[in-house]
């Protein structure tokens, strides 16, 4: 398993070449089918910015592909014909032979086995960053422990996309942190998946479990879509937030409403899930036709900073409020502080879709590789 990449030569003009970030990316669906398409659109972008972004190492849950130097296009043969089964130390050797340095671990997974690898790919040189929530919503022993371990190899995580897909929600809750404002309330809907959901459900006549479907079909739900209906998506979301705000929060400190109906929630499997969905209709038409007039249904998450609560709930909210206008899979997060007290500052935009979070965890990328020599 030989791979030569073009090394940091001397052009011509005396100019240093490219320099070049490798990049193993862990899932390929969605997200990470996404984010090689847009890497490979965008390197005469980056090329004549002198980074070149090379993905050496393409993985799913069971395949590795240790792909020739600029060979990407075309990746999805070369991935079934000459893939090995998966091993992270198979992954080690091969970077380590091949001295790939300015390595990034991609997570586009929603895999907790691969967060368990995060610390062996920290102590064998790469960098982090991940759409995956995983690792950013495990206990606070384990969020500590990763931090550190971070610290002590100089290397960094980034995962602007776990909150609010392509938006820049953490990076904007950071800067107004680190800049000493005191944020009191973030509140609003955080699940791209449950606002396309609700938009639609409130506005058509189609059934809601029709509409799961298609948001799902659209890459807008987690791969198991019970995470996103048994709220717990929206939980990690505001614990994500809390924690940047140095909140120690846990999971369990979440109040989170559920909106999978007792029968189906619990022991049934995902394919089992699947094939009761329309066991959902019922409940969400009551709920659909119990409100007052002129009102939609929404999925709302409130972290009150000040009372350091985080609450998840189903709300009914006029259809002309900010909430109730929203449209598509919009995310729509107002964030109150110092500063904004009485007008939130308030971002608004895509909040699910792989071509946004794909950009998002692009926009990871480069601007680790900025700070990269
Ligand atoms: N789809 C969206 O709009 C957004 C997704 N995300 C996050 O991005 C992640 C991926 O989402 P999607 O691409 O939609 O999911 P997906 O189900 O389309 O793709 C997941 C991929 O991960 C792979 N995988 C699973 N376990 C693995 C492992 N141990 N090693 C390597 N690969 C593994 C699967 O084989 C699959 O290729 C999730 O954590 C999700 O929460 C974050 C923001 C928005
Ligand atoms: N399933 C999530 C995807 C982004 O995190 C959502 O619906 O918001």
């Amino acid at each position: 398993m030989k791979y030569s990449e073009s090394k940091d030569v001397m052009t011509p003009s005396g100019n240093r070449g490219p320099k070049t970030i490798n990049i193993v990316l862990f899932g390929i669906g969605n997200v990470g089918g996404t984010l090689i398409k847009q890497i490979e659109e965008a390197q005469p972008r980056f090329l004549a910015k002198g980074l070149q972004i090379h993905i050496p190492v393409i993985a799913n849950s069971n395949t590795a592909f240790f792909a020739k130097p600029n060979a990407e296009k075309g990746w999805e043969a070369g991935f079934k014909s000459f893939g090995f089964p998966q091993f992270i130390q198979d992954i080690f050797k091969f970077v380590k032979e091949n001295e790939l340095k300015n390595l990034i671990a991609v997570d586009a997974t929603a895999s907790a086995d691969l967060v368990g690898e995060y610390f062996s790919l920290i102590e064998n040189g790469f960098h982090i960053v991940s759409a995956n929530k995983i690792a950013n919503t495990l206990d606070v022993a384990f969020y500590t422990k990763l931090r550190d371990t971070l610290k002590k190899h100089h290397r960094r995580f980034l995962y602007e996309t776990n909150v609010g897909a392509g938006l820049p929600v953490i990076e904007t809750i950071k800067n107004l942190h680190d800049s000493g404002e005191r944020i009191t309330r973030i509140r609003g809907v955080f699940s791209g998946s449950l606002s396309y959901i609700f938009n639609r459900f409130s506005a058509e006549e189609k059934s809601f479990a029709d509409i799961l479907k298609e948001a799902s079909e659209n890459g807008y739900t987690e791969p198991d879509a019970r995470e996103d209906l048994s709220g717990n998506d929206v939980a990690r979301k505001l614990l994500i937030l809390a924690r940047e705000l140095d909140l120690k929060r846990e999971f369990e400190d979440v109040k989170v409403d559920s909106l999978i109906p007792t029968q189906l929630n619990g022991k049934t499997s995902v394919n089992e899930f699947k094939r009761r969905i329309d066991e959902l209709n019922p409940t969400f038409e009551n709920k659909k036709n119990q409100q007052a007039k002129g009102h939609v249904l929404r999925y709302v998450g409130e972290l009150s900073v000040t009372e350091e609560r985080l609450d998840v709930k189903l709300v009914s909210t006029p259809a002309d409020s900010p909430l109730g206008q929203l449209k598509g899979a919009d995310s729509l997060i107002e964030i109150y502080s110092d500063s904004y007290k009485k007008q939130p500052l308030v971002i608004q935009g895509a909040g699910a879709g792989k071509e946004v979070t794909a950009r998002g965890v692009l926009g990871d990328i480069v601007k680790l590789a900025e700070n990269l020599i």
